[in-house]
């Protein structure tokens, strides 16, 4: 493969990210020192195997993406999108038509983190592909759910895979697909449905989960935490540093209910934890350990129990916040270690998706989260199958703090 060209999409808004009217799109943001475009733009132009790199924008945003990557040899000038995503690709094809590449890299402008490991597999397997996209496994349980709410089905997910950018395939392959798929008026999320649509065989190479589409207002906290993380990296190798450990306690009493949320895992149980948000006490021991560490108050003072806006919450989202005051001060989360205290239900069975989760709301290795459990033999409370009680503890590594 010799001749490859590379479309990126910046072509967006960014409504789900929470965009509105007179904003710059979520590409132009910064996290960390860089846009989200420019992060995503620069590992194409500094891959030697790629020849040239096409940025696809939206009309009337020329000025905003001129301040936000800079001029590079192998960077063409951006053209501009369409209403749709496929639309903007397609912009983007017929732009390189002159050019005739042997091959395509599509990507989103939205996935910042994408690595050159990842692009040169996506390269690598287009020898023996007319398609490739990487792909990462499905981690949750998945259910098909009908209009009116309730599940309808549970989908195996043994075959599923989650698709990312960047696609790669055979140029003149793709753009004939695209304007086939634009003559069709039919609606694709990503270019390897209108390969497959069009009869091209796309074949799926290891994706990488930290290449994540930043498409919430949560995507971008986690990724800004990510930054702040890197930043303080220095510091870090220089040893001037230090390390701290908080600890968290929590308790919810039992009620009627068929389920119970623990260490941000539904466990069907025949008694639900009764609580303002979703009564998870695992999660909510350790987002007072992580706020104890950095010595800022505890989960009542950041998410007062009064404010309606937490009535039945997902307690990730306490969690992921008080992970988002860690990386606001320049901290790495280095362990994070939770005991639930209970008769029932067993935790054993839901350990190990119970650290990935946990893992995946941190953004830390699930190898550093341990979940534990004991009875208390009976006694007390929860000997009683009264309730659920969890302590926590959570070690960050800081920044050396001056007194
Ligand atoms: N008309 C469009 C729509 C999307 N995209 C690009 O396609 C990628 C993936 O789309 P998504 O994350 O869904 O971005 P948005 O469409 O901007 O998000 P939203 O649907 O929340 O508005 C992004 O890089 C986005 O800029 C594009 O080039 N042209
Ligand atoms: C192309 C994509 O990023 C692959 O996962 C995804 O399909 C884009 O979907 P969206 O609906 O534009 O977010």
């Amino acid at each position: 493969m010799t001749d490859i060209s590379a479309i990126i999409v910046a072509g967006g808004l960014g409504v789900r990210a929470g965009w509105r009217a007179d904003d710059p799109p979520k590409q132009y943001r910064r996290i960390g020192s860089d846009t989200v475009l420019a992060r995503a733009v620069a590992p194409f132009l500094s891959n030697p195997r790629i020849a040239t790199v096409q940025v696809v924008i939206r009309a009337g945003h020329g000025e905003v993406y001129a301040a936000s990557v800079a001029p590079h040899e192998r960077l063409l000038p951006p053209v501009i999108g369409g209403h749709r995503r496929q639309d903007s690709v397609r912009a983007g094809l017929e732009a390189i038509a002159g050019l005739n590449p042997d091959a395509v890299l599509i990507h989103d402008a939205a996935r910042p983190f994408v690595g050159p490991d990842l692009i040169d597999r996506v390269i690598d397997a287009l020898v023996d592909h007319d398609g490739v996209i990487p792909v990462v496994a499905v981690i949750d349980t998945i259910k098909r759910v009908s209009a009116d709410g309730l599940v309808a089905a549970t989908v195996a997910r043994a075959e599923l895979r989650a698709a990312q950018t960047p696609q790669g395939f055979r140029y003149r392959a793709i753009r004939a697909a695209h304007s086939r798929a634009a003559a069709s008026g039919l609606d694709f999320t990503d270019d390897a449905a209108i390969a497959e649509w069009a009869g091209i065989a796309v074949a799926c190479v290891a994706g990488d989960p930290s290449n994540r589409k930043l498409t919430t207002a949560e995507d971008f906290d986690l990724a800004e935490a990510l930054m702040a993380r890197q930043a303080h990296v220095g510091a870090f190798e220089h040893g001037t540093c230090e390390y701290r450990t908080g600890s968290g306690f929590d308790v919810h009493r039992f009620g009627p209910g068929d389920h119970v949320m623990l260490c941000g895992v539904r466990i069907a149980h025949d008694h639900a934890l009764i609580g303002h948000s979703d009564a998870d006490v695992g999660l909510h021991a350790l987002t007072d350990a992580l706020l104890g560490a950095i010595a800022d108050g505890d989960i009542g003072s950041h998410f007062p129990p009064s404010d309606p806006r937490w009535r039945g919450a997902e307690s990730a989202l306490f969690l992921r916040h008080a992970a988002g005051l860690v990386a606001a001060r320049g901290g790495e989360i280095i362990h994070a270690d939770i005991t639930v205290i209970c008769e029932t239900p067993k935790i054993g069975p839901h350990r190990d998706a119970m650290r990935a989760r946990i893992a995946d709301i941190l953004g830390i290795a699930a190898n550093r989260v341990a979940v534990k459990a004991t009875t208390s033999e009976g006694l007390g409370f929860a000997g009683r199958r009264e309730g659920i009680a969890a302590q926590a503890t959570a070690t960050v590594r800081l920044p050396e703090q001056r007194p």
